[in-house]
Parts: C-alpha cells; structure tokens; sequence
C-alpha cells in the first residue's frame, strides 16, 4: 500500500489502523464471529458455482502481508456466480491468513471458535466496473470466497504451493506460477455462510460479499507451518520479522444478517 504503513504488529497492527484508516471502525466491517444457530437460512438463497476450468494463474508472490497468487483477469475465464451474487464475478487472488506455531490464525470464527488457517479467494464484478480498483471501492464490487484451514493430516495439492514458497520468502519477491487451478483446494461441500462486509486489511473498503463455506479443509501442522518461513521484511532490511499472526480479530457485527445456504 503506497502512504500509509500498516502491519500485523504492536504498532502498527489491527488496533492502530483506524488511525490513517477510520472506515476501520465502519458498520461493515469484516471479519466478523458467525454464530450458526441465528443464520438465517434464506430458501432464495442458491447455491453458489465456481467456474474455474479455464483459470489460468500467473504468479505467487510476497505483499509484505500474505503470500499471494494472482490470475489473468481480463475476461470472464473464472468466475465465481450463483448465490447471493447478482453477477458473474471474476477470479483476481487468492491467498492465506495464519497463526504462529500452534496458534490459530484465521479471520472469521464460527462459534466464537478459530480456525488454524483461512484461505480468501478474491473476486471483482467486472459486469459493473471498469477495474478491480474501482469494483474495491463499490459496495457490490468484490466477492472474496472463503475457506477454512484445520490442521489434521496432509492436504494432497497444497505441497503446490508450500514447494512455491522459499522462492517468495521476501516482501516484493515473486514468481511464475503458472497451471494452478485452486479448485484443488475445496472441500467437498460448497454450503456457505454469507453476508455483507469489507477487505480484512487497509484499505479496509466495505465492498465485499462473503462467501464462507461452512465445511473446512484438512491440511497437516508441516504444510501449515511452511508459511511462517516466509518473512514481513524484504531482503534488503535488517530486521527479520517471521511472517505470522497476518489475520484481524472479528468487528462488530451492527445489526447485520448472516444468511445460510439450503
Ligand atoms: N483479506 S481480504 O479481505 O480477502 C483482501 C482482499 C483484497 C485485498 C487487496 O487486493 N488489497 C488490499 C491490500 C493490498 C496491499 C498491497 O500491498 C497491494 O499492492 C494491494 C492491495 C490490495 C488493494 C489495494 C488498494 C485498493 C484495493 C485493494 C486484500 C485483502
Ligand atoms: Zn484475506
């Protein structure tokens, strides 16, 4: 992010980001804890579809917040569609929220109970907007998919990407990372929680729709504990700082429905 610095510590952390970011304290704020017994399962509601044959990925790469792996998405070759959305949505990044060792790390909490990992697939309404900074700043601009990460045995297509990450252990590092398809990295069942909110980090926009999907997948503490080999600093800093800990806590929900797929 050109301007302002943010991060995932004391200083600069979750806490301090209303501060050059004052929508952070907003009324669709994201994540948010989900409590499943007051969904409000929505018989309208259908069932989602991810059209993601024809993705084609381009790169992995180290924001200096996440690892990301980014798509072509220039024309509607994977959309995710159906659902709560109106539109067709094109597929734009994908990547992770973590803890530290032993430590859960995601965004949303189901119950008032973390997950080890949470993955976000991040979407943009190109039927609406012209660019994907423009659909981040509309309140039907983004769709971000996510999934949750428990830790149990390996996950078969993950080590795809876990292979990938000591080429981007530096903020600003990146590369080729082409063929993959993250459909791999469903679970079997596509019921889902959804309900409206924003970006879990600065600029913290109030434009997405998430889609959660209620059953998570199972991926080992091995796979998991190689993305806190990758670090928040770049090569050329001093300091090394272990890249962990990358979620926000749930916000207030204020007044918002959840609603649960049939
Ligand atoms: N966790 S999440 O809500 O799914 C999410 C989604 C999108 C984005 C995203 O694409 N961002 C926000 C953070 C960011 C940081 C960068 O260093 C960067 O180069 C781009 C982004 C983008 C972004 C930046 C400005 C406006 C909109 C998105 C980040 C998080
Ligand atoms: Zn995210």
């Amino acid at each position: 992010m050109t301007g302002h610095h943010w991060g995932y510590g004391k200083e600069d952390g979750p806490s301090a980001w209303h501060k050059n970011y004052p929508v952070a304290q907003g009324n669709r704020q994201s994540p948010i804890d989900i409590i499943p017994e007051e969904a409000t399962r929505d018989r309208d509601l259908g069932p989602i579809f991810l059209d993601y044959d024809r993705c084609t990925s381009i790169n992995i790469a180290n924001n200096g917040h996440s690892v990301v792996v980014e798509f072509v998405d220039s024309d509607d070759r994977s959309v995710i569609r159906g659902g709560p959305l109106d539109n067709p949505y094109r597929l734009k990044q994908f990547h992770f929220h973590w803890g530290g060792k032993g430590h859960d790390g995601s965004e949303h909490t189901v119950g008032g109970i973390g997950y080890a990992s949470e993955l976000h697939l991040v979407h943009w309404n190109a039927v609406k907007y012209r660019s994907f900074g423009d659909a981040a700043e509309a309140p039907d601009g983004l769709a971000v998919l996510g999934i949750f990460l428990e830790t149990g045995d390996d996950h078969r297509w993950l080590h795809m990407i876990t292979d990938a990450l000591f080429m981007v252990k530096y903020k600003g590092s990146d590369t080729d990372f082409k063929g993959f398809n993250p459909k791999c990295l469903l679970p079997s069942s596509l019921h889902y929680w959804t309900y409206l909110g924003s970006l879990t980090t600065p600029p913290l926009h109030e434009s997405v729709t998430w889609i959660l999907l209620k059953e998570p997948i199972i991926v080992s503490d091995k796979q998991l504990g190689m993305f806190r080999m990758l670090l928040f600093n770049g090569e050329d800093e001093d300091e090394r700082k272990r890249m962990e800990n990358n979620f926000r806590p749930p916000q207030p929900l204020k007044g918002r429905e959840v609603r649960s797929s049939n």
